[in-house]
């Protein structure tokens, strides 16, 4: 089986956030299923660069105005088919926002773009080559899905994945006519969305399978506060949508060989995971401690809940434990973690910025990874802590619930806790989960098996690839409904 994946993003040659991460993976999870994934990614600096044996396999002498060529390489295990379409995507900023945050003012049409080729391929295939499904990834191809409902006469089954609901691709409504789509795809059907273009809303019209990134994300869509404007859609679409919880590449994500640490560890050898905990320390110009260093790796954002936790900062500092926050993001959350580094210098370091092999020492090296989101459809972070025995203090919300066990009596009676859950997501409920996670460090070997039992939890592929094979089989036989 063919499917042609199409994202924005695509780990390792460009990434923002976790979409880079699944997209990256999940094909080569499916390989063991027999099933051939080929990603259309958008030609930006990174990836050009690292594009080894590219030939061209398609040229638009004006696609929405500008050259463009479509090519064929391979990367890291990857089978690229990257759009080289300078005037779009040969920019300086990143790819969505220049460098100073801006959005590119006009990303309607780059992704427009993007998407029509997209819908191109899936419709006549490439060279030799021909997708049996089309699946794209959240609203930067999703108005591809939309040009095959509207404009093609090839039924080729469309699957979209939603990895955050929060980004929609929403603009203004007079761009339409620039889009090439017939009339009937302004509507209700189709793109049209309070007044606007919706390019999310339109995909997810025209998406014969919806799916997101947990089944309890799948479950709280469907209800105004996380619907965020699309509960509508997402109800009247309720039997075509599946919640399957993201899967990690073990090998990127593996404490035995990862590059970026330098004291290897397992369940086996915990002991010489202090070592990275000593270097983590000194990196951040903290001192030794007996107590908890826990940490933050995340988007600066409310969605993440970082303003939460920069107001808990002295629960942690009273109860003399460290804390260790790297990311950026919102301009107000960053100047609070940086007074909060001023006022307790002893105690708390942040590093503004994105830095994966920094991400990587501070999974190694941290006793705990604080997750605060106020939602988290899946969430990437804590499966990284779960398997690098940094354990998770997470909200009780999206794939968070899913994929953490609290460490109730119950739970650790029974030695399958993973973590700490709390709920409802505000500042007194985190500082009463910090305090439980002292209470718990305390109890060395409870935290042991707690961390332990961790990095024993499957994050693999293993049952979620099973699951979008599955799906990929059930959109090929279209009889059949996915909530059967
Ligand atoms: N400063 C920094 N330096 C280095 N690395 C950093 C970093 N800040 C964040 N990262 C990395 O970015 C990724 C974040 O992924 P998440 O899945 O946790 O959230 P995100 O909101 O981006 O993804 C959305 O899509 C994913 C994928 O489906 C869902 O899991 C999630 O819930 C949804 O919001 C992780 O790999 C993390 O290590």
């Amino acid at each position: 089986m063919n499917i042609l994946s199409v994202t924005a993003e695509i780990f390792p040659l460009v990434k923002t956030g976790g979409l880079a991460d699944v997209a990256g993976s999940l094909p080569k999870a499916l390989m063991a299923h027999g099933i051939h994934t080929r990603s259309l990614v958008p030609g930006y600096p990174s990836v050009m660069r690292a594009l080894t044996g590219a030939s061209p396999v398609a040229q638009y002498d004006r696609l929405f105005g500008e050259r463009a060529t479509l090519v064929a390489g391979q990367t890291g295990g990857l089978d690229l088919l990257v759009l080289d379409a300078p005037g779009f995507f040969d920019r300086q900023g990143g790819p969505y926002a220049d460098d100073h945050g801006n959005d590119y003012p006009d990303n309607w049409k780059r992704f427009a773009a993007f998407s029509f080729v997209a819908a191109q391929i899936a419709e006549h295939g490439v060279a030799d080559w021909r997708p049996d499904i089309i699946h794209v990834h959240d609203w930067h191809p999703a108005l591809s899905l939309v040009y095959l409902k509207f404009s093609s006469r090839v039924e080729i089954p469309r699957v979209l994945t939603v990895h955050n609901l929060a980004f929609q691709g929403q603009f203004p409504a007079h761009r339409f006519t620039e889009l090439g789509l017939p009339d009937e795809a302004y509507s209700v059907e189709g793109l049209e969305y309070y007044g606007d273009l919706g390019y999310l809303k339109g995909g997810l019209q025209a998406a014969d399978a919806i799916t997101v990134v947990s089944p309890t994300y799948a479950r709280e869509i469907m209800s105004p506060t996380f619907g965020m404007g699309l509960e509508g859609v997402m109800n009247a679409r309720h039997d075509d949508v599946i919640g399957i919880v993201n899967g990690i590449d073990m090998e990127v994500w593996n404490p035995c060989s990862d590059p970026y640490i330098e004291n290897h560890f397992s369940t086996r050898a915990p002991l010489r995971r202090l070592a990275n905990r000593q270097k983590l320390l000194d990196r951040f110009g903290l001192s030794d401690t007996a107590g908890p260093v826990f940490a933050a790796v995340n988007r600066l954002t409310w969605q993440k809940g970082m303003d939460l936790l920069a107001g808990v900062v002295d629960e942690i500092v009273k109860g003399g434990g460290k804390l260790i926050v790297h990311g950026q993001g919102d301009a107000a959350i960053e100047d609070a973690f940086m007074e909060a580094a001023r006022r307790f210098p002893h105690s708390v370091s942040v590093e503004i910025g994105y830095d994966e092999p920094l991400a990587h020492q501070i999974h190694a090296g941290a006793d705990a990874m604080l997750v605060p989101s106020r939602f988290e459809p899946c969430g990437l972070t804590q499966l990284y802590a779960l398997r690098y025995g940094c354990v998770p203090i997470v909200a009780r919300t999206g794939g968070l619930s899913e994929t953490i066990i609290d460490a109730n009596e119950a739970a650790l009676h029974a030695q399958v806790a993973t973590g700490i859950q709390f709920s409802p997501v505000d500042a007194n409920e985190l500082r009463l989960a910090l305090r439980r996670a002292f209470r718990l460090f305390k109890r060395r070997r409870v935290w042991e098996r707690l961390r332990r039992q961790g990095m024993r939890t499957d994050c693999s592929w293993h049952r979620s690839a099973a699951q979008y094979a599955e799906l990929y089989g059930r959109v090929l036989t279209p009889d059949i409904r996915l909530a059967g």
